[in-house]
């Protein structure tokens, strides 16, 4: 596996995001139901966030807006300052569940988005095997997505998303269906690929721990219809460390967005 490196201080270029004024409703049973209302977000070129809050309050569907799946009733995204207005290779997108072809190996599947943008087979191997060797999967390429683990599963989405070098990457959730030590091995991995890059990520969770240890800043969303609450930045140095989460600024944090949250999710249970 990479080794976590230090970041250095060369800004990234790309990977801007603006969100002004966002609203999104969905129709049910006849009716519009508000489900985003005004959200303004700005996210700095090579910037980690990660949206919390509690379930429902519509953390996929501002992703999903940005990625371009989902037309906003009102409001604008940018990326770089191009209107998003449909999917496009400027965003890749890791899901929770594990989307590689199941027809495809390893190779073929992370192949797949740069044969469609016309690079030659030599460019394409070249680049997918630094990849691979990056994500520590090179042995397991030409093995079939059912013969990998989850983990290995979604180490070769996120390569396959970050091969087509996207101005920002949007993960909903990557790492929920993994068994604990594995999530934190990818959370590691993720960083230490994401030092290297200095691609932006939007990162959606669940899990307060896993957005302090992953982010620069943490959009605590709450419901009803959802919207941001507070922004908060993370106050501990990089890279980050298994142990940071025992330093009294990460549990200091960690209680605070777990109030925040409780606060927001006993609203949604009109307790
Ligand atoms: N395509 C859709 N049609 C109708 N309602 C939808 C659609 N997509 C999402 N919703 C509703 O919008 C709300 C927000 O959903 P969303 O998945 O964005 O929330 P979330 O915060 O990501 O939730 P979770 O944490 O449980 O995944 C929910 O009430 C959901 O039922």
């Amino acid at each position: 596996m990479t080794k976590l490196v230090e970041r250095t201080s060369k800004p990234s270029v790309k990977g801007l995001v603006e969100v002004e004024q966002l609203s999104v409703s969905f129709k049910r049973q006849g009716h519009h139901i508000p489900v985003l209302e005004s959200i303004d977000l700005k996210i700095n070129p090579g910037e980690f966030v990660c949206l919390l809050g509690p379930s429902g309050c519509g953390k996929s569907t501002i992703l999903n807006s940005i990625a371009g799946f989902i037309r906003p009733n009102r409001g604008y995204i940018s990326v770089d300052q191009r209107l998003v207005d449909q999917p496009g290779a400027d965003r890749g997108f890791v899901f929770q569940q594990y989307s590689l072809l199941p027809w495809k190996t390893t190779f073929q599947n992370i192949e797949f988005g740069l044969k469609i943008r016309g690079l030659s087979k030599t460019e394409r191997e070249a680049l997918v095997h630094e990849y691979l060797n990056r994500v520590g999967l090179y042995k397991h390429r030409h093995s079939y997505p059912h013969q990998l683990s989850g983990g290995m599963q979604q180490r070769a989405s996120i390569v396959r998303a970050l091969v087509n070098s996207p101005s920002v990457l949007l993960m909903d959730e990557p790492f929920a269906a993994l068994d604990a030590q594995t999530r934190h091995m990818m959370q590691e991995l993720l960083l230490s690929i994401w030092n290297d890059l200095k691609t932006t990520v939007i990162f959606v969770t669940h899990d307060i721990e896993e957005a302090i240890f992953l982010s620069d800043r943490i959009f605590v969303m709450g419901v009803n219809p959802g919207r941001i609450k507070t922004t908060l930045t993370v106050p501990l140095p990089r890279p980050r460390h298994t142990d940071d989460i025992l330093s009294p600024e990460f549990v200091q944090l960690n209680r605070q967005i777990f109030d925040l949250i409780r606060e927001e999710t006993l609203k949604s249970m009109d307790i």
